[in-house]
């Protein structure tokens, strides 16, 4: 058997392969993803696994025949399934399997960003095995990624991973959804996702998946950015995984791009939430743009919205436009009251001094102006 060519990687399985029937939890397609796992851990790659199933898991416990289901129902189905998924996986595998439940809120916020980075990194150095889900029954709308498929790209971020194995029940991309086009044409390879790509996706047939294969492509978009080389195979044939044990490639390879950012640089551009934004000076303009330095408090004109120190925040110039992404070292009246004053006098003002800048250049990233 050839050596796998990662590192450490993410699969994802999603919901038509914990619950083929739509009903319950069945190790039919599970135990040839778990003898996977098995192997990736005996040859060193470490595994981060992403699994749905907790509302397909969940619905024989609840008789509901209504389409769609309503929210309550399928967060009450997750609430029964969760335990029922977990257990399946924990029977199948013989190492510790670490529930991590997460909504895209707990992404945005940096303290538990890095909890979750931390904790993830911890259970992957004990030989442990995290399952990640999103927290279906806590999640509303607003708090929700809302599919697992980006929800693995997240995450596949966050634990830098080589790459993203997003299990199915298809074998890959086609070139339209080919349960109902009989025309369609399997694609091996995508050196890059593009509009033509996009165009060929459809959704899903099933109640209880989301996102059909345009969730897929957009988690394929986020990971492969960022160097994550990502596989859409098809999870119900265990001649995938051998496949991919014998360092072939199944299903379609979607290629790693260049120009990765630092995880905190992406942190900020696509997960941090900033509400609040800073005015700059013209001077603090052409600082930022032009000489790669930090905002200084002595650059801002105007402080709009209300934030703590630690938060994400945009930097506009006078006409509103945003420059840029950035942790502020000061909350919003700490920086009101120091706006167009030089650092050294700061502590005057305050009567204290944390930082000589506002936003430190680690810490901020530009917006690509158009
Ligand atoms: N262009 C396409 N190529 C392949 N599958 C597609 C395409 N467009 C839509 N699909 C549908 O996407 C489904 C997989 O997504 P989904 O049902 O959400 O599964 P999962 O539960 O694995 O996330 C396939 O079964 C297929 O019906
Ligand atoms: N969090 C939901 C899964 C949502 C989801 O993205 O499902 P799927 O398209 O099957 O990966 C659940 O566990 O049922």
């Amino acid at each position: 058997m050839a050596a796998l060519r990662w590192k450490r990687i993410v699969i994802k399985v999603g919901s038509a392969l914990i619950a083929p029937a739509g009903k319950g939890c069945s190790t039919r397609y599970l135990l040839a993803i778990a003898r996977f796992i098995s192997e990736c851990k005996l040859q060193g790659t470490e595994v981060v696994l992403v699994s749905s199933g907790s509302v397909a898991a969940g619905r024989a416990a609840i008789p509901f025949s209504h389409q769609p289901l309503p929210i309550n129902v399928k967060q009450a189905m997750a609430a029964i399934g969760q335990s029922q998924m977990m257990m399946m996986w924990s029977q199948l595998l013989d190492c510790p399997c670490a529930q991590i439940l997460l909504t895209h809120d707990d992404l945005r916020d940096r303290k538990r960003y890095l909890n979750i980075d931390n904790t993830l990194r911890t259970l992957l150095s004990h030989q442990a095995l995290p399952i990640v889900n999103e927290n279906d029954t806590v999640a509303t709308a607003e708090l929700k990624v809302g599919d697992n498929d980006n929800l693995a790209a997240m995450v596949a971020i966050v634990v830098d991973a080589d790459a993203l194995i997003i299990c199915s029940d298809i074998d890959g991309l086609y070139t339209a959804n080919p349960r109902t086009d009989a025309n369609a044409i399997f694609i091996p390879k995508v050196e890059q996702i593009n509009a033509d790509i996009y165009a060929m996706a459809g959704g899903s047939h099933h109640a209880v998946g989301t996102g059909g294969m345009v969730t897929k492509l957009q988690a394929a978009a986020k990971a492969s950015a960022q160097g994550i080389e990502t596989l859409i195979i098809n999870g119900q044939r265990a001649s995938s995984f051998d496949a991919l044990l014998n360092g072939e490639n199944a299903g379609t390879l979607f290629c790693a791009q260049p120009g990765k950012q630092s995880a905190k640089k992406h942190w900020l551009l696509h997960s941090s939430k900033a509400t609040a934004q800073v005015t700059l000076d013209e001077g603090a303009v052409q600082a930022l743009l032009h000489k790669g330095a930090s905002l200084l408090a002595k650059g801002v004109t105007q402080v709009t919205g209300d934030f703590d120190k630690g938060d994400a925040i945009w930097l506009v110039d006078t006409a509103g436009i945003k420059l840029a992404k950035g942790v502020s070292q000061y909350s919003a009246p700490e920086l009101n009251k120091i706006k167009g004053i030089h650092s050294s006098g700061i502590e005057v003002v305050l009567g204290y001094c944390p930082s000589e800048v506002a936003v430190h250049r680690d810490d901020l990233v530009l917006m690509e102006q158009g």
